[in-house]
């Protein structure tokens, strides 16, 4: 094995082998390769299969399996564990079992399991006893299962056939476990031209769904998407990207997969999906729905209420590169940086005093004395009653603040984002701005959990390349070129100059690397 194998994180496969190589254990292990881990398989089933159908399955005997998952464990960890395809109820008992021991052992490993119980040319793949088996002893130990809207209604023994039905039976599979639960929507049309992936997440009071509606690609290449999608997450979430992040990433790969595999010919049936490489294209992302949109109302999401302050399209920016952009408690500190030449500001008071009205019309007519583009953070209605020049939004503002006010007035408005998911989300809104952060540890706020790293954030930045973008945390002068090339047209900072040695020459170090070419 060579040396960058050896670093390579390892994700196990416990699932059927597809003769045809377009599903099963052979779409899960070209799916790893291709996001960059290495993958091991556990088969449970020697399945005899071919584009036009599955002539046999040939379970593996309980020993087989067993041996399988023991030689792996004693030499190969995993940093996350996909199932598929587990022919019977035996099968659902032996895994969960070994699951158990792991987690008993204290092992942390995330496990996404894609209930594979009907292929897609409609044949019956698992016994019918192995339903119950799955809710009872395997669904409790999974973090995540992907079912398709037949495997969700197989699983909760209900007729699927609406955004309101699928909703209800992913709410009873789910029970009162955490798992959560992402409902693929290949097979179920709610909006014409379209696939909605519901996915349901949080547990108790925290609980709540998303819809992610994304592109159809018209193919019928598209046998073993369900195993491509579920691998993908597993893969994903070894690699260390939080839940949300995982499913909509891994629905950009598999629709990747779809539109690039579109014209292959494998087989006289429905060829393989494609494995493409990392998606890199904003189309193959799915869109997650806001409440208040108009969209939302054939998912049953639509509130009054939402709909009310929902406003998209924001004021642009004159440029789509904001350069240095500072974050600073006081209206010195605005003055100070606005006499250096900073062009972009942004006030950020965490502990208000009485006078703070006075303190941002103050920060306003400096920005407008110096030309800055001045951003006031959080105190929106302020910002407006004040004629800032923009508002700076954190995710859970986004449901409080009054964004119809907001471009009314004609600020313009800059949201946070820290990952993937929010960012699809705050997108949505189209504002002036996006942030991405954390992208390095920080002391000024914790951020732990939410860290990025340049390479996600490229990933990200690829994704919008005429944008506004902002990145921010933990970026110093020594940071600063690194995150320049990850595709931003500015970078955020507070620490990097309200604790600098010399301010000024923190200024024109910043500032240097991003005026380079
Ligand atoms: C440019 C920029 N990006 C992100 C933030 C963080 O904003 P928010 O999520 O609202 O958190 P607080 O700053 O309010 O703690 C920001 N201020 N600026
Ligand atoms: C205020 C803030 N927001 C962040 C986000 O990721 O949303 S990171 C951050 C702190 C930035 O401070 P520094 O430049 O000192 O690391
Ligand atoms: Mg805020």
């Amino acid at each position: 094995m060579s040396a960058i194998e050896q670093q390579r994180l390892i994700v196990w496969t416990i699932a059927g082998s597809d003769s045809g190589g377009g599903a099963g254990i052979q779409a899960d292990l070209l799916t790893m390769h291709d996001l960059g881990v290495h993958g091991c398989s556990v088969i449970t089933a020697n399945t005899a299969q071919n584009t036009l159908g599955v002539p046999a399955i040939n379970a593996v005997s309980d020993e087989v399996l067993q041996s399988q998952l023991d030689a792996l464990l004693d030499d190969l960890k995993p940093a996350a564990i996909k199932i598929g395809l587990l022919a019977n109820a035996a099968q659902v008992r032996l895994v969960a079992n070994f699951l158990r021991t792991l987690k008993a052992a204290g092992n942390r490993i995330p496990v996404v399991y894609d209930p594979v119980a009907v292929a897609t040319s409609g044949a019956q793949l698992t016994e019918d006893s192995t339903g119950a088996a799955v809710l009872t002893d395997l669904l409790p130990l999974c973090d995540l299962i992907t079912p398709n809207s037949v495997e969700l209604a197989w699983l909760a023994r209900t007729h699927v056939d609406s955004a309101e039905t699928v909703l209800k039976a992913a709410r009873s599979v789910r029970g009162n476990h955490e798992t959560a639960l992402l409902v693929t929507g290949g097979h179920l049309e709610i909006e014409p031209g379209t696939t909605s992936d519901l996915l349901c997440t949080g547990h108790g009071e925290c609980a709540s769904h998303d819809w992610l509606i994304g592109k159809r690609v018209d193919t019928r290449n598209a046998h073993g998407t369900g195993c491509t999608l579920s691998s993908a997450i597993a893969a994903l979430l070894a690699l260390g990207y939080p839940l949300k992040d995982a499913c909509v990433v891994a629905n950009a790969y598999v629709r990747r997969g779809l539109r690039l595999a579109s014209s292959d010919h494998i087989g006289a049936g429905p060829g393989p999906v494609g494995h493409c490489g990392w998606p890199d294209a904003l189309k193959d992302f799915p869109e997650v729905l806001l409440a208040g949109s108009e969209r939302a109302k054939p998912f049953g999401t639509f509130s009054e209420s939402g709909a009310a302050n929902f406003a998209a399209e924001f004021a642009q920016p004159d440029s789509s590169r904001l350069g240095l952009y500072p974050v600073v408690d006081s209206v010195d500190w605005v003055e100070k940086l606005a006499e250096e030449g900073v062009r972009t500001l942004q006030l950020r008071i965490k502990y208000p005093r009485t006078d703070l009205r006075e303190q941002i019309e103050r920060a306003v007519a400096i920005g407008r004395r110096y030309d800055v583009r001045l951003f006031i953070n959080d105190y929106w209605q302020l910002a407006i009653e004040c004629g800032a020049y923009g508002v700076h939004l954190g995710q859970e503002d986004l449901q409080s603040a009054d964004l119809k006010a907001i471009q009314a007035a004609g600020l313009k408005l800059g949201i946070s984002t820290h990952g993937f998911f929010e960012l699809l989300y705050a997108y949505q809104f189209r504002p002036s701005y996006l942030a991405i952060g954390a992208i390095y540890a920080t002391s000024t706020k914790d951020m732990s959990g939410q860290l990025q790293g340049p390479q996600k954030l490229a990933r990200m930045a690829a994704l919008l390349p005429d944008y506004p973008l902002v990145a921010i945390g933990g970026i110093n002068c020594e940071r600063a070129s690194v995150v320049a090339a990850c595709g931003v047209g500015s970078i955020a900072v507070v620490t990097a100059i309200t604790e600098a040695p010399d301010y000024r020459e923190a200024v024109a170090q910043l500032q240097a690397v991003l005026e380079s070419p």
